[in-house]
Protein backbone atom coordinates (compact mmCIF):
# COMPACT_ATOMS: atom_id res chain seq x y z
CA UNK A 1 0.00 0.00 0.00
CA UNK A 2 1.49 3.04 -0.85
CA UNK A 3 1.97 6.08 1.70
CA UNK A 4 -0.05 9.19 2.46
CA UNK A 5 0.66 11.48 -0.15
CA UNK A 6 -0.73 15.41 0.13
CA UNK A 7 -1.87 15.02 -3.37
CA UNK A 8 -5.70 15.94 -4.66
CA UNK A 9 -7.67 17.62 -2.30
CA UNK A 10 -11.46 16.15 -1.60
CA UNK A 11 -13.08 18.68 -4.14
CA UNK A 12 -13.16 18.21 -7.46
CA UNK A 13 -10.32 19.25 -8.87
CA UNK A 14 -11.21 20.60 -12.62
CA UNK A 15 -13.94 21.21 -13.99
CA UNK A 16 -16.14 18.71 -14.99
CA UNK A 17 -14.59 15.80 -13.22
CA UNK A 18 -16.63 13.71 -10.89
CA UNK A 19 -16.05 14.95 -7.51
CA UNK A 20 -13.79 12.79 -5.58
CA UNK A 21 -15.24 10.16 -3.19
CA UNK A 22 -15.78 9.90 0.36
CA UNK A 23 -14.17 6.21 0.30
CA UNK A 24 -12.14 4.50 -2.83
CA UNK A 25 -10.84 1.24 -2.43
CA UNK A 26 -8.78 -0.15 -5.03
CA UNK A 27 -7.66 -3.76 -5.30
CA UNK A 28 -7.73 -4.23 -1.61
CA UNK A 29 -6.12 -7.54 -0.99
CA UNK A 30 -6.07 -9.47 2.62
CA UNK A 31 -4.41 -12.89 2.96
CA UNK A 32 -4.71 -14.91 6.41
CA UNK A 33 -3.03 -17.98 6.47
CA UNK A 34 -4.84 -20.74 4.70
CA UNK A 35 -7.36 -18.33 3.48
CA UNK A 36 -8.04 -15.06 0.90
CA UNK A 37 -10.13 -12.93 3.07
CA UNK A 38 -10.24 -10.16 0.69
CA UNK A 39 -9.06 -10.51 -3.49
CA UNK A 40 -8.53 -7.30 -5.03
CA UNK A 41 -11.91 -5.13 -3.45
CA UNK A 42 -12.99 -2.20 -5.51
CA UNK A 43 -15.45 0.14 -4.11
CA UNK A 44 -16.44 3.59 -4.36
CA UNK A 45 -18.66 5.52 -1.62
CA UNK A 46 -20.16 8.93 -2.62
CA UNK A 47 -19.87 11.29 -0.19
CA UNK A 48 -22.97 11.70 1.42
CA UNK A 49 -24.34 8.41 0.69
CA UNK A 50 -25.67 5.09 3.49
CA UNK A 51 -23.87 2.29 1.47
CA UNK A 52 -24.55 -1.66 2.74
CA UNK A 53 -22.23 -3.88 2.44
CA UNK A 54 -23.69 -7.24 2.39
CA UNK A 55 -22.34 -10.72 1.68
CA UNK A 56 -22.90 -14.01 3.14
CA UNK A 57 -20.50 -15.00 5.88
CA UNK A 58 -17.26 -15.15 5.97
CA UNK A 59 -17.24 -13.29 2.90
CA UNK A 60 -14.67 -10.60 4.21
CA UNK A 61 -16.94 -7.75 4.73
CA UNK A 62 -15.74 -7.23 8.62
CA UNK A 63 -12.12 -7.85 6.80
CA UNK A 64 -12.63 -4.44 4.90
CA UNK A 65 -13.66 -2.43 7.16
CA UNK A 66 -11.17 -3.22 9.89
CA UNK A 67 -9.05 -2.41 7.04
CA UNK A 68 -11.08 0.95 6.30
CA UNK A 69 -10.60 1.97 10.37
CA UNK A 70 -6.68 0.96 10.31
CA UNK A 71 -7.40 -2.22 12.79
CA UNK A 72 -5.67 -4.34 9.67
CA UNK A 73 -3.16 -4.03 6.71
CA UNK A 74 -4.17 -4.96 3.10
CA UNK A 75 -1.78 -7.33 1.34
CA UNK A 76 -2.34 -5.41 -1.67
CA UNK A 77 -4.72 -2.29 -2.59
CA UNK A 78 -5.08 1.52 -1.61
CA UNK A 79 -7.39 3.46 0.31
CA UNK A 80 -8.47 7.40 -0.49
CA UNK A 81 -10.18 9.53 1.50
CA UNK A 82 -11.60 12.37 -0.23
CA UNK A 83 -9.27 11.89 -3.22
CA UNK A 84 -6.57 11.85 -0.87
CA UNK A 85 -4.42 8.46 -0.29
CA UNK A 86 -3.91 7.55 2.70
CA UNK A 87 -2.20 4.85 4.80
CA UNK A 88 -4.23 3.49 8.07
CA UNK A 89 -1.75 2.02 10.57
CA UNK A 90 -4.17 1.86 13.30
CA UNK A 91 -7.68 3.19 14.26
CA UNK A 92 -6.05 6.54 15.42
CA UNK A 93 -4.85 7.12 11.56
CA UNK A 94 -8.26 6.57 10.82
CA UNK A 95 -10.00 9.02 13.20
CA UNK A 96 -7.80 11.14 12.40
CA UNK A 97 -9.02 11.29 8.96
CA UNK A 98 -12.37 11.27 9.81
CA UNK A 99 -13.21 7.89 9.95
CA UNK A 100 -15.28 6.13 13.27
CA UNK A 101 -16.59 2.95 13.61
CA UNK A 102 -19.06 1.12 15.82
CA UNK A 103 -18.28 -2.39 16.74
CA UNK A 104 -21.20 -4.80 17.33
CA UNK A 105 -20.20 -5.18 20.89
CA UNK A 106 -20.31 -2.00 22.10
CA UNK A 107 -17.18 -0.45 23.60
CA UNK A 108 -18.92 1.69 26.84
CA UNK A 109 -18.00 1.53 30.37
CA UNK A 110 -21.28 0.67 32.23
CA UNK A 111 -19.79 2.77 35.52
CA UNK A 112 -19.29 6.14 33.90
CA UNK A 113 -21.89 8.81 32.23
CA UNK A 114 -22.13 9.22 28.68
CA UNK A 115 -19.86 12.55 28.65
CA UNK A 116 -17.17 10.59 30.76
CA UNK A 117 -17.63 7.83 28.20
CA UNK A 118 -17.41 10.53 25.20
CA UNK A 119 -14.76 12.31 26.50
CA UNK A 120 -12.07 9.01 27.63
CA UNK A 121 -8.87 9.45 25.44
CA UNK A 122 -10.27 12.43 23.46
CA UNK A 123 -9.92 15.38 26.16
CA UNK A 124 -7.84 17.28 24.25
CA UNK A 125 -10.63 18.18 21.43
CA UNK A 126 -13.08 20.19 24.22
CA UNK A 127 -11.61 19.00 28.02
CA UNK A 128 -13.67 16.74 30.48
CA UNK A 129 -15.97 19.92 32.03
CA UNK A 130 -18.21 22.35 29.71
CA UNK A 131 -16.94 22.56 26.45
CA UNK A 132 -16.99 18.98 26.05
CA UNK A 133 -20.73 18.92 27.54
CA UNK A 134 -21.95 21.98 25.39
CA UNK A 135 -20.53 19.93 22.06
CA UNK A 136 -22.19 16.76 23.24
CA UNK A 137 -25.46 18.67 23.30
CA UNK A 138 -24.91 20.06 20.17
CA UNK A 139 -23.71 17.12 18.18
CA UNK A 140 -27.32 15.64 19.83
CA UNK A 141 -29.87 18.17 18.78
CA UNK A 142 -27.93 18.41 15.60
CA UNK A 143 -28.13 14.54 14.61
CA UNK A 144 -31.62 13.89 16.28
CA UNK A 145 -29.75 11.96 18.99
CA UNK A 146 -31.36 12.48 22.04
CA UNK A 147 -28.83 11.71 24.27
CA UNK A 148 -28.17 13.82 27.68
CA UNK A 149 -24.84 13.74 29.23
CA UNK A 150 -24.65 12.45 32.26
CA UNK A 151 -26.95 9.79 32.01
CA UNK A 152 -25.10 6.34 33.68
CA UNK A 153 -24.69 4.24 30.59
CA UNK A 154 -25.42 1.44 32.60
CA UNK A 155 -28.92 2.85 32.96
CA UNK A 156 -29.34 2.85 29.13
CA UNK A 157 -31.01 0.71 26.75
CA UNK A 158 -29.11 -1.40 23.44
CA UNK A 159 -30.68 1.39 21.22
CA UNK A 160 -29.37 4.54 23.16
CA UNK A 161 -26.03 3.35 23.83
CA UNK A 162 -25.95 2.56 19.99
CA UNK A 163 -26.52 6.10 19.60
CA UNK A 164 -23.97 7.33 22.61
CA UNK A 165 -21.51 5.39 20.86
CA UNK A 166 -22.18 6.96 16.83
CA UNK A 167 -21.78 10.15 19.23
CA UNK A 168 -18.45 8.98 20.52
CA UNK A 169 -17.53 8.50 16.65
CA UNK A 170 -18.81 12.46 15.94
CA UNK A 171 -17.41 13.80 19.01
CA UNK A 172 -13.95 12.76 17.52
CA UNK A 173 -14.98 14.25 13.82
CA UNK A 174 -16.08 11.08 12.39
CA UNK A 175 -17.25 12.19 8.76
CA UNK A 176 -17.47 8.69 7.69
CA UNK A 177 -18.94 6.41 9.91
CA UNK A 178 -18.99 2.66 9.75
CA UNK A 179 -21.65 0.18 11.70
CA UNK A 180 -21.04 -3.50 12.04
CA UNK A 181 -24.20 -5.11 11.30
CA UNK A 182 -26.46 -1.97 13.94
CA UNK A 183 -29.55 -3.29 13.74
CA UNK A 184 -28.98 -7.20 14.75
CA UNK A 185 -29.75 -6.05 18.26
CA UNK A 186 -32.60 -3.74 17.78
CA UNK A 187 -36.23 -3.79 17.45
CA UNK A 188 -38.66 -2.41 14.27
CA UNK A 189 -38.78 0.57 16.37
CA UNK A 190 -35.39 1.04 17.27
CA UNK A 191 -34.52 0.43 13.67
CA UNK A 192 -36.71 3.07 12.45
CA UNK A 193 -35.21 5.56 14.77
CA UNK A 194 -31.59 4.58 14.29
CA UNK A 195 -32.14 4.82 10.28
CA UNK A 196 -33.87 8.36 10.98
CA UNK A 197 -30.49 9.35 12.47
CA UNK A 198 -28.79 7.74 9.52
CA UNK A 199 -30.75 10.12 6.97
CA UNK A 200 -29.90 13.12 9.64
CA UNK A 201 -26.28 12.06 9.10
CA UNK A 202 -26.53 11.84 5.40
CA UNK A 203 -28.33 15.01 4.72
CA UNK A 204 -25.39 16.84 7.21
CA UNK A 205 -23.04 15.58 4.71
CA UNK A 206 -21.82 12.69 6.13
CA UNK A 207 -20.91 9.25 5.01
CA UNK A 208 -22.17 5.76 6.21
CA UNK A 209 -21.09 2.50 5.56
CA UNK A 210 -22.44 -0.24 7.13
CA UNK A 211 -22.70 -4.39 6.85
CA UNK A 212 -26.08 -5.80 7.59
CA UNK A 213 -27.71 -9.52 6.33
CA UNK A 214 -31.10 -8.23 6.80
CA UNK A 215 -31.56 -7.33 3.47
CA UNK A 216 -35.01 -5.62 3.47
CA UNK A 217 -33.77 -3.01 5.77
CA UNK A 218 -30.53 -2.41 3.38
CA UNK A 219 -33.01 -1.90 0.66
CA UNK A 220 -35.09 0.67 2.93
CA UNK A 221 -32.05 2.59 3.91
CA UNK A 222 -29.04 2.42 1.58
CA UNK A 223 -28.68 4.59 -2.09
CA UNK A 224 -25.86 2.20 -3.10
CA UNK A 225 -25.02 -1.44 -2.39
CA UNK A 226 -22.04 -3.80 -2.63
CA UNK A 227 -22.14 -7.22 -2.62
CA UNK A 228 -19.49 -9.27 -1.82
CA UNK A 229 -18.83 -13.45 -2.32
CA UNK A 230 -16.11 -15.24 -1.01
CA UNK A 231 -13.58 -11.82 -0.71
CA UNK A 232 -14.50 -10.53 -3.77
CA UNK A 233 -17.00 -7.81 -4.67
CA UNK A 234 -19.41 -9.24 -7.29
CA UNK A 235 -21.90 -6.70 -7.72
CA UNK A 236 -22.84 -3.01 -6.82
CA UNK A 237 -26.59 -2.43 -7.07
CA UNK A 238 -28.78 0.50 -6.32
CA UNK A 239 -31.73 -0.42 -3.87
CA UNK A 240 -34.26 0.37 -6.34
CA UNK A 241 -32.91 -1.84 -9.08
CA UNK A 242 -33.57 -4.76 -6.63
CA UNK A 243 -35.16 -7.22 -4.37
CA UNK A 244 -34.52 -9.34 -1.06
CA UNK A 245 -34.29 -12.41 -3.08
CA UNK A 246 -32.38 -10.98 -5.83
CA UNK A 247 -29.81 -9.66 -3.50
CA UNK A 248 -29.82 -13.08 -1.51
CA UNK A 249 -29.14 -14.56 -4.47
CA UNK A 250 -26.35 -12.21 -5.99
CA UNK A 251 -24.87 -13.19 -1.82
CA UNK A 252 -25.23 -16.67 -1.77
CA UNK A 253 -24.36 -17.51 -5.95
CA UNK A 254 -27.47 -19.73 -5.52
CA UNK A 255 -31.77 -19.59 -5.27
CA UNK A 256 -32.37 -19.68 -1.56
CA UNK A 257 -34.45 -22.22 0.30
CA UNK A 258 -38.20 -21.80 0.05
CA UNK A 259 -40.08 -21.38 3.08
CA UNK A 260 -42.02 -24.38 3.48
CA UNK A 261 -45.74 -24.77 5.36
CA UNK A 262 -45.39 -27.02 8.11
CA UNK A 263 -47.72 -28.54 10.25
CA UNK A 264 -47.75 -28.33 14.56
CA UNK A 265 -45.75 -30.88 16.05
CA UNK A 266 -46.42 -29.91 19.74
CA UNK A 267 -47.33 -32.69 21.84
CA UNK A 268 -48.66 -32.60 25.37
CA UNK A 269 -45.67 -33.92 27.23
CA UNK A 270 -43.83 -31.62 29.29
CA UNK A 271 -40.23 -30.81 28.49
CA UNK A 272 -39.31 -27.89 30.47
CA UNK A 273 -41.86 -26.38 33.11
CA UNK A 274 -40.91 -22.99 34.97
CA UNK A 275 -42.86 -21.78 37.87
CA UNK A 276 -42.57 -19.31 40.81
CA UNK A 277 -38.62 -17.85 39.33
CA UNK A 278 -37.62 -14.81 41.04
CA UNK A 279 -34.10 -13.82 40.65
CA UNK A 280 -32.36 -10.73 42.69
CA UNK A 281 -28.98 -9.44 41.81
CA UNK A 282 -26.90 -6.98 43.99
CA UNK A 283 -26.87 -3.00 42.84
CA UNK A 284 -24.35 -0.98 43.14
CA UNK A 285 -25.71 1.59 45.35
CA UNK A 286 -25.64 -1.89 48.46
CA UNK A 287 -29.54 -2.43 47.79
CA UNK A 288 -31.10 -5.40 45.54
CA UNK A 289 -33.55 -5.44 42.56
CA UNK A 290 -35.27 -7.76 41.27
CA UNK A 291 -34.23 -9.32 37.82
CA UNK A 292 -36.62 -11.95 37.51
CA UNK A 293 -40.16 -11.56 38.73
CA UNK A 294 -42.39 -14.98 38.92
CA UNK A 295 -41.44 -16.25 35.72
CA UNK A 296 -43.32 -19.29 35.22
CA UNK A 297 -44.25 -21.44 31.69
CA UNK A 298 -43.92 -24.91 30.14
CA UNK A 299 -42.58 -25.87 26.80
CA UNK A 300 -43.65 -29.19 25.66
CA UNK A 301 -42.08 -31.70 23.66
CA UNK A 302 -41.90 -30.57 19.49
CA UNK A 303 -42.87 -27.25 20.72
CA UNK A 304 -40.77 -24.01 20.36
CA UNK A 305 -41.61 -21.20 22.34
CA UNK A 306 -40.22 -17.75 21.35
CA UNK A 307 -39.51 -15.39 24.14
CA UNK A 308 -39.53 -11.46 22.72
CA UNK A 309 -37.86 -8.61 24.56
CA UNK A 310 -35.75 -5.83 24.14
CA UNK A 311 -32.49 -7.03 25.48
CA UNK A 312 -31.81 -6.58 29.07
CA UNK A 313 -34.84 -7.05 30.30
CA UNK A 314 -34.13 -10.47 32.02
CA UNK A 315 -33.69 -12.89 29.21
CA UNK A 316 -30.39 -13.78 29.62
CA UNK A 317 -30.59 -14.00 33.61
CA UNK A 318 -33.88 -16.52 32.79
CA UNK A 319 -31.01 -18.51 30.34
CA UNK A 320 -28.46 -18.68 32.62
CA UNK A 321 -31.37 -19.45 35.79
CA UNK A 322 -32.28 -22.65 33.34
CA UNK A 323 -28.68 -23.21 32.49
CA UNK A 324 -27.72 -23.32 36.21
CA UNK A 325 -25.27 -20.55 35.91
CA UNK A 326 -26.98 -18.28 38.66
CA UNK A 327 -29.02 -18.73 41.66
CA UNK A 328 -32.38 -18.18 41.69
CA UNK A 329 -33.89 -16.88 44.98
CA UNK A 330 -36.81 -18.95 44.54
CA UNK A 331 -38.61 -21.20 41.92
CA UNK A 332 -39.06 -24.54 40.60
CA UNK A 333 -37.53 -26.05 37.37
CA UNK A 334 -38.55 -29.29 35.94
CA UNK A 335 -36.87 -31.16 32.79
CA UNK A 336 -38.65 -34.08 31.44
CA UNK A 337 -40.24 -34.25 34.90
CA UNK A 338 -37.28 -34.37 37.11
CA UNK A 339 -36.44 -31.58 39.41
CA UNK A 340 -33.28 -29.63 38.23
CA UNK A 341 -33.92 -26.59 40.24
CA UNK A 342 -30.53 -27.05 42.16
CA UNK A 343 -28.86 -28.85 39.52
CA UNK A 344 -25.08 -28.41 38.49
CA UNK A 345 -24.78 -27.16 34.91
CA UNK A 346 -23.20 -30.35 34.07
CA UNK A 347 -25.97 -32.32 34.95
CA UNK A 348 -28.18 -30.49 33.15
CA UNK A 349 -26.23 -30.55 29.83
CA UNK A 350 -26.13 -34.23 30.61
CA UNK A 351 -29.75 -34.42 30.89
CA UNK A 352 -30.24 -33.30 27.56
CA UNK A 353 -29.91 -29.66 27.06
CA UNK A 354 -28.77 -28.11 24.02
CA UNK A 355 -27.23 -24.45 24.63
CA UNK A 356 -26.81 -21.67 21.96
CA UNK A 357 -25.75 -18.83 24.14
CA UNK A 358 -26.24 -14.89 24.04
CA UNK A 359 -22.46 -14.10 23.92
CA UNK A 360 -20.48 -16.74 21.80
CA UNK A 361 -17.48 -15.21 22.41
CA UNK A 362 -17.88 -15.49 26.59
CA UNK A 363 -19.71 -18.45 26.90
CA UNK A 364 -20.00 -20.38 23.65
CA UNK A 365 -16.02 -20.92 22.57
CA UNK A 366 -12.80 -21.03 23.49
CA UNK A 367 -11.63 -18.56 21.34
CA UNK A 368 -7.81 -19.18 21.28
CA UNK A 369 -8.47 -23.26 20.65
CA UNK A 370 -8.76 -24.81 17.54
CA UNK A 371 -12.08 -25.25 16.28
CA UNK A 372 -11.90 -29.14 17.12
CA UNK A 373 -11.33 -28.16 20.64
CA UNK A 374 -14.51 -26.49 20.65
CA UNK A 375 -16.37 -29.41 19.39
CA UNK A 376 -15.92 -30.89 23.27
CA UNK A 377 -16.64 -27.57 25.14
CA UNK A 378 -19.61 -28.64 27.45
CA UNK A 379 -19.73 -31.95 26.28
CA UNK A 380 -17.12 -33.83 27.82
CA UNK A 381 -19.58 -36.48 29.52
CA UNK A 382 -21.36 -36.83 26.22
CA UNK A 383 -22.65 -40.13 25.54
CA UNK A 384 -23.46 -41.88 22.01
CA UNK A 385 -26.22 -40.73 19.76
CA UNK A 386 -27.42 -41.20 16.70
CA UNK A 387 -25.24 -37.86 15.61
CA UNK A 388 -21.89 -38.23 16.43
CA UNK A 389 -19.77 -40.69 18.51
CA UNK A 390 -19.23 -40.33 22.14
CA UNK A 391 -16.64 -37.93 22.80
CA UNK A 392 -15.96 -38.61 26.90
CA UNK A 393 -14.69 -42.01 28.43
CA UNK A 394 -17.33 -43.05 30.77
CA UNK A 395 -16.40 -43.03 34.12
CA UNK A 396 -13.06 -40.95 33.35
CA UNK A 397 -14.71 -37.37 31.94
CA UNK A 398 -10.90 -36.29 32.14
CA UNK A 399 -10.11 -38.72 28.84
CA UNK A 400 -12.10 -37.75 25.71
CA UNK A 401 -11.76 -39.50 22.22
CA UNK A 402 -9.82 -36.39 20.77
CA UNK A 403 -10.16 -38.68 17.38
CA UNK A 404 -13.64 -38.49 17.81
CA UNK A 405 -13.85 -34.77 17.83
CA UNK A 406 -11.83 -34.13 15.05
CA UNK A 407 -14.12 -36.22 12.97
CA UNK A 408 -17.01 -35.06 14.17
CA UNK A 409 -15.77 -31.51 14.02
CA UNK A 410 -15.35 -32.28 10.36
CA UNK A 411 -18.56 -33.63 10.40
CA UNK A 412 -19.87 -30.26 11.88
CA UNK A 413 -18.14 -27.82 9.55
CA UNK A 414 -19.47 -29.96 6.46
CA UNK A 415 -22.75 -30.42 7.14
CA UNK A 416 -23.28 -26.55 8.40
CA UNK A 417 -21.30 -24.97 5.87
CA UNK A 418 -18.62 -23.39 8.44
CA UNK A 419 -16.01 -21.59 6.15
CA UNK A 420 -12.75 -22.58 8.14
CA UNK A 421 -9.84 -23.44 6.04
CA UNK A 422 -9.47 -26.93 8.78
CA UNK A 423 -10.65 -28.21 11.99
CA UNK A 424 -6.92 -27.32 13.28
CA UNK A 425 -7.73 -22.97 13.17
CA UNK A 426 -8.41 -21.02 16.10
CA UNK A 427 -12.62 -20.77 16.48
CA UNK A 428 -11.08 -16.45 16.81
CA UNK A 429 -10.00 -16.88 13.00
CA UNK A 430 -13.68 -18.05 11.69
CA UNK A 431 -15.83 -15.24 10.72
CA UNK A 432 -18.78 -14.51 13.14
CA UNK A 433 -21.15 -16.32 11.56
CA UNK A 434 -18.98 -18.96 10.57
CA UNK A 435 -18.34 -19.38 14.79
CA UNK A 436 -22.41 -19.29 15.32
CA UNK A 437 -23.07 -21.47 12.71
CA UNK A 438 -20.30 -23.95 14.38
CA UNK A 439 -22.05 -23.61 18.08
CA UNK A 440 -25.44 -24.54 16.36
CA UNK A 441 -24.34 -27.43 14.63
CA UNK A 442 -22.24 -28.72 18.10
CA UNK A 443 -25.39 -28.20 20.20
CA UNK A 444 -27.37 -29.95 17.75
CA UNK A 445 -24.72 -33.10 17.51
CA UNK A 446 -25.61 -34.63 20.63
CA UNK A 447 -29.85 -35.16 20.59
CA UNK A 448 -30.86 -32.12 22.98
CA UNK A 449 -34.30 -32.86 24.47
CA UNK A 450 -34.63 -29.24 24.99
CA UNK A 451 -32.45 -26.40 22.98
CA UNK A 452 -31.90 -22.98 24.41
CA UNK A 453 -31.02 -20.90 21.87
CA UNK A 454 -30.40 -17.10 22.61
CA UNK A 455 -29.94 -15.30 19.22
CA UNK A 456 -29.32 -18.68 17.29
CA UNK A 457 -28.96 -16.92 13.87
CA UNK A 458 -27.56 -13.62 15.15
CA UNK A 459 -24.60 -12.96 12.49
CA UNK A 460 -25.13 -15.52 10.07
CA UNK A 461 -26.46 -14.50 6.43
CA UNK A 462 -29.68 -15.56 4.92
CA UNK A 463 -28.41 -19.02 3.51
CA UNK A 464 -26.89 -20.38 6.76
CA UNK A 465 -30.24 -18.96 8.42
CA UNK A 466 -32.79 -20.76 6.58
CA UNK A 467 -30.43 -23.76 7.27
CA UNK A 468 -29.99 -23.37 11.37
CA UNK A 469 -34.57 -22.74 11.08
CA UNK A 470 -34.97 -25.70 9.00
CA UNK A 471 -32.14 -27.92 11.52
CA UNK A 472 -34.18 -26.45 14.48
CA UNK A 473 -37.67 -27.63 12.51
CA UNK A 474 -36.20 -30.83 11.68
CA UNK A 475 -35.39 -31.58 15.35
CA UNK A 476 -38.69 -30.35 16.85
CA UNK A 477 -40.58 -32.88 14.55
CA UNK A 478 -38.54 -35.77 16.44
CA UNK A 479 -40.18 -34.07 19.36
CA UNK A 480 -37.00 -31.40 20.75
CA UNK A 481 -38.17 -28.64 22.65
CA UNK A 482 -37.00 -25.16 22.24
CA UNK A 483 -36.78 -22.05 24.15
CA UNK A 484 -35.83 -19.63 21.54
CA UNK A 485 -34.92 -15.85 22.39
CA UNK A 486 -34.24 -13.70 19.56
CA UNK A 487 -34.60 -10.25 18.83
CA UNK A 488 -35.04 -11.25 15.07
CA UNK A 489 -38.35 -11.05 15.33
CA UNK A 490 -39.62 -12.22 12.18
CA UNK A 491 -37.53 -15.22 13.15
CA UNK A 492 -39.50 -15.84 16.69
CA UNK A 493 -42.81 -15.57 14.59
CA UNK A 494 -42.04 -17.83 11.87
CA UNK A 495 -40.28 -20.28 14.29
CA UNK A 496 -42.46 -20.30 17.69
CA UNK A 497 -45.94 -22.45 18.51
CA UNK A 498 -46.34 -19.34 20.96
CA UNK A 499 -44.72 -16.04 21.79
CA UNK A 500 -44.45 -14.38 25.29
CA UNK A 501 -42.99 -11.06 25.85
CA UNK A 502 -40.69 -10.58 28.66
CA UNK A 503 -40.50 -6.64 30.02
CA UNK A 504 -38.53 -5.79 32.97
CA UNK A 505 -38.38 -8.83 34.32
CA UNK A 506 -41.86 -10.27 33.82
CA UNK A 507 -43.47 -11.98 30.99
CA UNK A 508 -46.38 -9.79 30.65
CA UNK A 509 -47.68 -10.72 27.31
CA UNK A 510 -48.54 -13.95 24.98
CA UNK A 511 -49.34 -13.64 20.94
CA UNK A 512 -50.29 -16.10 18.69
CA UNK A 513 -47.82 -16.20 15.92
CA UNK A 514 -50.22 -17.05 13.39
CA UNK A 515 -51.61 -13.77 13.61
CA UNK A 516 -49.21 -11.22 15.22
CA UNK A 517 -47.05 -8.18 13.58
CA UNK A 518 -43.36 -7.52 14.19
CA UNK A 519 -44.80 -4.27 14.94
CA UNK A 520 -47.43 -5.45 17.49
CA UNK A 521 -44.35 -7.75 19.37
CA UNK A 522 -42.45 -4.73 19.23
CA UNK A 523 -44.82 -2.16 21.09
CA UNK A 524 -45.50 -4.96 23.78
CA UNK A 525 -41.42 -4.93 24.11
CA UNK A 526 -41.51 -1.65 24.72
CA UNK A 527 -43.72 -2.28 27.47
CA UNK A 528 -46.94 -0.55 25.52
CA UNK A 529 -49.10 -3.26 25.89
CA UNK A 530 -49.62 -6.16 27.67
CA UNK A 531 -51.71 -9.73 28.18
CA UNK A 532 -53.06 -11.37 24.99
CA UNK A 533 -52.03 -9.06 21.93
CA UNK A 534 -55.01 -9.05 19.63
CA UNK A 535 -54.05 -8.68 16.06
CA UNK A 536 -55.13 -5.45 14.69
CA UNK A 537 -56.14 -6.17 10.85
CA UNK A 538 -54.98 -2.70 9.77
CA UNK A 539 -51.65 -3.05 10.85
CA UNK A 540 -48.47 -2.70 8.54
CA UNK A 541 -46.86 -6.43 8.22
CA UNK A 542 -42.71 -6.59 8.74
CA UNK A 543 -40.13 -7.37 5.98
CA UNK A 544 -41.18 -10.38 4.03
CA UNK A 545 -37.96 -11.65 2.94
CA UNK A 546 -35.92 -14.66 4.28
CA UNK A 547 -38.96 -15.21 6.81
CA UNK A 548 -39.56 -18.68 8.10
CA UNK A 549 -42.85 -19.86 7.57
CA UNK A 550 -45.14 -20.25 10.25
CA UNK A 551 -46.79 -22.90 11.60
CA UNK A 552 -50.36 -23.35 10.22
CA UNK A 553 -51.31 -26.69 12.53
CA UNK A 554 -54.09 -25.24 14.71
CA UNK A 555 -52.68 -26.87 18.14
CA UNK A 556 -50.10 -23.60 18.53
CA UNK A 557 -52.62 -21.29 20.01
CA UNK A 558 -54.64 -23.69 22.22
CA UNK A 559 -51.31 -24.97 23.48
CA UNK A 560 -49.63 -21.84 23.99
CA UNK A 561 -50.57 -20.08 27.43
CA UNK A 562 -53.70 -18.74 27.07
CA UNK A 563 -52.71 -15.24 29.15
CA UNK A 564 -50.12 -13.51 30.59
CA UNK A 565 -49.16 -14.66 33.94
CA UNK A 566 -51.78 -13.50 36.95
CA UNK A 567 -49.99 -11.20 37.82
CA UNK A 568 -48.91 -9.53 35.10
CA UNK A 569 -50.17 -6.12 34.64
CA UNK A 570 -52.58 -6.24 32.29
CA UNK A 571 -51.89 -2.33 31.40
CA UNK A 572 -48.61 -1.66 31.02
CA UNK A 573 -48.51 1.64 29.86
CA UNK A 574 -49.59 2.06 33.92
CA UNK A 575 -47.59 0.34 35.29
CA UNK A 576 -44.43 -0.02 33.70
CA UNK A 577 -43.57 3.42 34.64
CA UNK A 578 -43.97 3.16 37.90
CA UNK A 579 -41.31 0.11 39.12
CA UNK A 580 -38.36 1.58 37.52
CA UNK A 581 -36.12 1.63 40.43
CA UNK A 582 -35.85 -1.54 42.12
CA UNK A 583 -37.67 -3.62 39.13
CA UNK A 584 -35.72 -2.48 35.82
CA UNK A 585 -32.79 -5.48 35.44
CA UNK A 586 -31.28 -2.91 32.51
CA UNK A 587 -30.09 -0.89 36.19
CA UNK A 588 -26.62 -1.89 36.98
CA UNK A 589 -26.96 -4.56 34.34
CA UNK A 590 -24.32 -7.28 33.89
CA UNK A 591 -23.69 -6.02 29.68
N1 LIG B 1 -7.68 -12.71 12.29
C1 LIG B 1 -7.94 -13.68 11.39
N2 LIG B 1 -7.15 -14.75 11.26
C2 LIG B 1 -7.39 -15.72 10.34
N3 LIG B 1 -8.44 -15.69 9.49
C3 LIG B 1 -9.28 -14.64 9.57
C4 LIG B 1 -9.08 -13.59 10.53
N4 LIG B 1 -10.07 -12.67 10.38
C5 LIG B 1 -10.87 -13.14 9.39
N5 LIG B 1 -10.39 -14.32 8.90
C6 LIG B 1 -10.98 -15.10 7.82
O1 LIG B 1 -11.24 -14.23 6.74
C7 LIG B 1 -12.46 -14.56 6.11
C8 LIG B 1 -13.37 -13.35 6.07
O2 LIG B 1 -13.81 -13.07 7.41
P1 LIG B 1 -14.72 -11.81 7.77
O3 LIG B 1 -14.84 -11.78 9.25
O4 LIG B 1 -14.17 -10.62 7.09
O5 LIG B 1 -16.09 -12.24 7.08
P2 LIG B 1 -17.52 -11.53 7.16
O6 LIG B 1 -17.97 -11.33 5.75
O7 LIG B 1 -17.45 -10.32 8.01
O8 LIG B 1 -18.38 -12.68 7.82
P3 LIG B 1 -19.64 -12.65 8.86
O9 LIG B 1 -20.83 -12.25 8.06
O10 LIG B 1 -19.73 -14.08 9.29
O11 LIG B 1 -19.27 -11.71 9.97
C9 LIG B 1 -13.02 -15.75 6.87
O12 LIG B 1 -12.67 -16.93 6.19
C10 LIG B 1 -12.31 -15.69 8.19
O13 LIG B 1 -12.18 -16.98 8.75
Amino acid sequence: MSSESSGSSGEPSEAGQEPAAAVELRGITKRFPGVVANRDIDIRVDRGTVHALVGENGAGKSTLMKILYGMQRPDEGTISIDGDEVALHSPADAIARGIGMVHQHFMLADNLTVLENTVLGAERLYGIGSRARKKIKELSDAYQLGIRPDVLVEDLGVADRQRVEILKALYRGARILILDEPTAVLVPQEVDALFANLRELKAEGLTVLFISHKLGEVLSVADAITVIRRGTTVASVRPEETTPKQLAELMVGSELPSAETRESTVTDTPMLHVEGLHLSAADPDGGRRTVLDGIGFTIHKGEVLGVAGVEGNGQAELVEAIMGMCDPDDGLITLDGQDISHAPTRHRRESGIGYIPEDRHRHGLLLEAPLWENRILGHVTEKPNSKGPALGIPGAPQLLALGQARADAERIVGEYDVRTPGIEVTAASLSGGNQQKFIVGREMSHDPKLLIAAHPTRGVDVGAQAQIWDQIRTARREGLAVLLISADLDELIGLSDCLRVMYRGRLVADADPATVTPEELGSAMTGAATGHLEHQEDAAGGPEDARPSRDTGGADSADAPASAPADAPRNAAADAPQNDSENDPERGGDK
